[in-house]
């Protein structure tokens, strides 16, 4: 997960010029601000952009040294510097809109889908793959210091719209998407990439640009590798690290967990000029240097931003990430470790297997000791003090855990929906009672999961629901023996599948999140325009699909 030597082994000079390129891009996305005004502002596309082909650095720099002189650039003298020194944002992508292993409809393609409907939109879903698969052009590798985009060896699949590049933990559920539509090498080829990134950079990027390179995301690697693995019998390589919070629960027994940690103390260069905005009311440097660092922290959990992070989810200022062990993120190491243990295994390394089988079964322990709250019967996000370095142990405190409600809680039923014929995580009665927890929660709304009960205006709150959270939810309750499990299994799934089709009717478009209060309605808030693509979205859908099929009779648009 998060850096440890970021960029150790990326070579100094490669590094220093990656730097000076992202130093250079982050003072245009500035000056872009003063001329354009915050209206509309996406200060993600300045720091996309390559340097034009007939332009240097030096000489793109100059240029904007005499626009900064000026009193007020206007858009007509900012546009035109742009185009000048300059290419597109995303032009250091190749599309491939003819992938290899793309078929208009694949042998075996969902079978169960019966309705000509929904068939009919599980294709356009399936083709979407055909707008969205990209390969990094050579032009990257031979000059990367022209580039904030980072040289991949093989195929992407990126998420869609401002996200132009390949996203760790959006990737998953875009792989679940491509195995559905048997598109295998393509899904291989992701993960292949994000193999490179970890030999190159000692961990997966948050994102492949250089100013992803100080963070990562959920640790969904091993997941991919184990469903590529299971759809093809094809076996990857990987390694990933952790950052280690120790607490001694009420037994004396000390547990090993986990938490988001980012190596970064600055404004993200992809949204530098909100991040300083916040940071204005902070006085002393320490304070904005410890709010950059969280704000970071944060994007590496994948849940940026949300109330869930915030101590006062009306003040930006009060991110705490970092202090924070997160329930999601252990039940991803988990998984991971279960995973390494199985593949090692596999491959006659009794050693390793037995070693990470061990480090599973620990971590199980810590989670059911640490996070578990049989009150509520949830995992819950366990806060540390915030004014010690997490060096020490600290002593388990009921009061420490997190006790509101946010789909998250839910997320280590996930672990049961794999790793057959291992323990199962929750034991069937467990189930039951979480289950119950679920339904009596809030959580579940007309078209889905909502993220939290509160509406903050942050995306990753209510009213937004997102495609991860209602797979790894569903795909839980689904492997179980209760028939009741089961049947809420496929009645989120059919409520989700019904929104994301009618938003699809009714824009032509697939979204990064949807708004759960109502079927058909596509999310919003956060600091970015709401965007269209869209990766996991589709991928989840296909994955849907699959599972539960969709028979003749049944509507697939939101019933009145
Ligand atoms: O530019 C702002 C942030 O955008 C990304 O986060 C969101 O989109 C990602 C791609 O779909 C998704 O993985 C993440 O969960 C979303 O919150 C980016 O990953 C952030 O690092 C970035 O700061």
């Amino acid at each position: 997960m998060a850096p440890t030597a970021a960029a150790a082994d990326a070579g100094d000079g490669e590094e220093e010029q990656a730097q000076a390129l992202l130093a250079l891009l982050q003072r245009v996305q500035s000056e872009a601000l003063r001329a354009l005004g915050p209206h509309d502002f996406d200060p993600k596309l300045y720091v996309d952009l390559p340097l034009a082909t007939d332009a240097t650095a030096a000489a793109a720099a100059a240029a904007l040294a005499s626009l900064m002189r000026l009193p007020a650039p206007s858009r007509g003298e900012m546009d035109a510097y742009i185009s000048r020194y300059f290419a597109q944002a995303g032009s250091d992508l190749v599309a491939v809109a003819d992938p290899p292993d793309f078929e208009p409809e694949p042998r075996g393609f969902l079978p169960r889908v019966e309705s000509g409907a929904a068939r009919a939109w599980a294709l356009d879903v399936h083709a979407l793959w055909r707008a969205l698969t990209r390969r990094v052009s050579p032009a990257v590798a031979a000059r990367p210091e022209r580039h904030t985009l980072l040289p991949l060896p093989g195929r992407v699949v990126v998420p869609g719209s401002r996200f132009r590049e390949v996203y760790y933990w959006d990737s998953y559920w875009v792989i679940r998407g491509l195995l559905v539509s048997k598109m295998y090498e393509t899904a291989k080829d992701i993960a292949l990439n994000l193999v490179y990134l970890v030999e190159k950079y000692g961990f997966v990027l948050n994102g492949a640009r250089s100013y992803y390179t100080n963070r990562s995301q959920p640790p969904l690697l091993s997941s991919m590798i184990f469903d590529i693995y299971m759809a093809t019998g094809d076996m990857l390589s990987f390694h990933a690290e952790v950052h280690n919070v120790r607490i001694m629960d009420n037994h004396g027994r000390v547990h090993n967990l986990s938490r988001y940690q980012a190596m970064w103390n600055k404004p993200r260069p992809e949204s530098a000029t909100i991040d300083e905005e916040f940071a204005s009311k902070l006085t002393s440097t320490g304070a904005k240097e410890k709010f950059y660092h969280q704000v970071a922290s944060t994007a590496e959990s994948g849940w940026d931003f949300s109330s869930r992070w915030m101590r006062d989810s009306t003040d930006m200022t009060t991110l705490t990430t970092s202090y924070i062990i997160p329930v999601d993120l252990n039940t991803f190491i988990l998984k991971m470790e279960r995973d390494i243990a199985f593949f090692a295994k596999l491959i006659g390394d009794m050693t390793i297997s037995e070693r990470f089988s061990e480090a599973s079964k620990a971590r199980h322990n810590a989670i059911e000791s640490v996070l578990w709250n049989s009150d509520m019967e949830q995992w819950l996000d366990y806060w540390l003090p915030t004014d010690e370095n997490c060096q020490g142990v600290y002593q388990w405190k009921p009061n420490s855990q997190n006790r509101v409600i946010f789909a998250s809680n839910f997320v280590p039923l996930w672990l049961n929906a794999h790793h057959a014929g291992l323990e199962r995580f929750v034991d069937e009665a467990k189930l039951v009672r979480v289950m119950r927890s679920l339904q009596k929660s809030g959580l579940l709304q007309p078209a889905g999961i909502a993220t939290s009960l509160s509406n903050t205006g942050q995306q990753w709150d209510f009213p937004n629901g997102w495609a991860p959270l209602q797979h790894m939810i569903v795909e839980g309750l689904l492997r179980s023996d209760s028939a009741e499990a089961r049947k809420l299994a496929e009645d989120i799934a059919t409520r989700w599948v019904r929104t994301n089709y009618a938003a699809y009717k009714a824009t032509g478009a697939m979204h990064e999140k949807y708004d759960v209060e109502a079927c058909g309605k596509s999310g919003g808030g956060g600091e970015y325009k709401p965007q269209t693509g869209f990766g996991w979205s589709n991928g989840v859908i296909l994955s849907f699909l699959e599972e539960f099929g969709w028979p003749q009779e049944k509507e697939i648009g939101c019933s009145s």
